[in-house]
């Protein structure tokens, strides 16, 4: 059986908070604001995950009207997620992202991006791409204000074929 999701997600930037972007921490003036540290690729990721598995989304997993959720770190979060996905029998068949930036430049990153979350999917690097794309200066992307992204993934029931 082949299951497939999709996530969005977008996070506000501002002043006073770290830029983590993928699992990795970008060097960048402002940062995401959010109840957790807002790693908005790895909420996208999480809920094309939830997706394809018909479980809802982060927020149900992870109110973020809960202090046990205060701060944080999105790759946990994932982790949790995957354990659902890999629970159910599943395993990852790719995975699709795109990052909708102006700045900061995430092409540096992106390797890094790869690795740990085809780490955290039990998977190989050539199973996961991310991207990134400005809105050519267009809408709240543009304007710097905010950073969204967006996933899809495919996961597989069964052996190897
Ligand atoms: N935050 C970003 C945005 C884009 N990139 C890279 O630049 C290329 C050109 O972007 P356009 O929006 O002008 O198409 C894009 O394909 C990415 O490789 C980036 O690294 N960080
Ligand atoms: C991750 C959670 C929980 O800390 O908080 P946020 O960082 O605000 O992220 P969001 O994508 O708005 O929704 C999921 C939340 O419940």
């Amino acid at each position: 059986m082949i299951r497939v999701g999709q996530g969005f997600d977008v996070h506000q930037l501002v002043e006073g908070r770290k830029c983590i972007i993928g699992g990795v921490e970008i060097p960048y003036e402002k940062g995401l604001l959010g109840h957790s540290d807002a790693d908005v690729l790895l909420h996208a990721l999480s809920d094309a995950i939830l997706g394809a598995l018909a479980m809802g989304d982060i927020g149900k997993h992870f109110p973020d009207t809960d202090a046990e959720f205060k701060d944080a770190d999105s790759y946990k979060l994932l982790l949790h997620i995957w354990k659902l996905a890999t629970e159910a029998g599943y395993r990852l068949g790719n995975a699709d992202c795109t990052i909708i930036a102006q700045k900061p430049k995430m092409a540096p990153y992106i390797p890094a991006m790869v690795e740990r979350i085809a780490a955290a999917l039990g998977a190989e690097a050539s199973q996961v791409n991310v991207k990134a794309t400005t809105t050519e200066q267009l809408g709240f992307t543009g304007r710097g204000e905010g950073i969204a992204a967006q996933a899809i993934v495919c996961l597989v029931q069964g052996v190897l074929s």
